[in-house]
């Protein structure tokens, strides 16, 4: 794990907590933006493995969390526990498009036959076999997130930082990336940050679901359902009604 502490620095120095079956540990994290308190002594812990989906208006701080675990912004205060091996997908692919598809996932890594591989086989899992020496201009905007996805995969992180990675995208090949998110998070198990406002997705999607507010989790709740979750079942309608009603939406069912 990576310590972040309150400095001016961007990365911080390592911390490792052997033993322990946590990810990420929050303590107390503050951060303000000249009068602005955004977040407000914020803990959090998230376990190996764990699908937590954090919820909230906008503006109350959500990226600012999500960037101050991937060693983005520096906390005013508190105390940030994140593992070194974390990578972050955006809502934007931000591919290299001077650079093919292959290129783009292995970026970065270090150059040779393993590595071309490793990019090979992520682009397969999901589902850009075909793609490999493809330029990113001539992807939709499915297949380049699929590709951003394939980028973060080969890297084989502990965290994984998902920054509404599905917002631009149609309802339709939404759907399509949460199963593929879902299936490639049950296979490798990493440690998951999902900020999105799409409810549906959250009870869809997680093992947890927080709801940032004023600078805090106003709620922070397993969701205890298998999975593939059907979007009818009522359990599901309950969630959903529950953290609509949290963000000051009603819903009828
Ligand atoms: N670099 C910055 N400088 C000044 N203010 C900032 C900066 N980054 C974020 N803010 C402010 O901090 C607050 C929280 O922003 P943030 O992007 O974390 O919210 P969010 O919950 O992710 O919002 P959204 O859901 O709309 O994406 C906002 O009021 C924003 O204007």
């Amino acid at each position: 794990m990576t310590a972040h502490r309150p400095a001016t620095r961007q990365e911080q120095p390592v911390a490792t907590r052997p033993g322990t079956d946590l990810a990420v540990r929050v303590r107390g994290l503050r951060k303000s933006y000249g009068a602005a308190t955004v977040l407000d002594g914020v803990d959090l812990d998230i376990r190996r493995g764990e699908f937590f989906v954090l919820l909230g208006p906008s503006g109350t701080g959500k990226t600012t969390l999500l960037r101050t675990l991937a060693g983005l912004e520096a906390p005013d205060g508190g105390e940030v526990l994140v593992p070194a091996r974390r990578t972050t997908v955006y809502q934007e692919p931000r591919l290299v498009q001077a650079r093919r598809v292959l290129s783009n996932v292995t970026i970065g890594q270090p150059r040779g036959a393993a590595t071309r591989a490793a990019g090979a086989r992520a682009l397969a899992e999901v589902g850009l076999a075909d793609k490999v020496r493809a330029w990113p201009a001539t992807l939709s905007g499915g297949e380049a997130q699929r590709a951003a996805l394939a980028r973060a995969l080969v890297r084989d992180p502990e965290l994984l930082l998902l920054d509404e990675p599905f917002a631009a995208l149609d309802a339709l090949t939404r759907l399509h990336m949460q199963d593929l998110v879902a299936d490639l998070c049950a296979r490798h198990r990493p440690a998951v940050l999902l900020v999105t406002h799409d409810v549906d997705e959250a009870v869809r999607l997680a093992d947890r679901v927080a709801v940032l507010r004023r600078g805090r989790f106003s709620v922070d709740r397993r969701i205890v359902l298998d999975h593939p979750r059907d979007r009818n079942n009522p359990a599901v309608l309950d969630y959903r009604r529950d953290f609509l009603g949290e963000l000051g939406v009603s819903s009828t069912r």
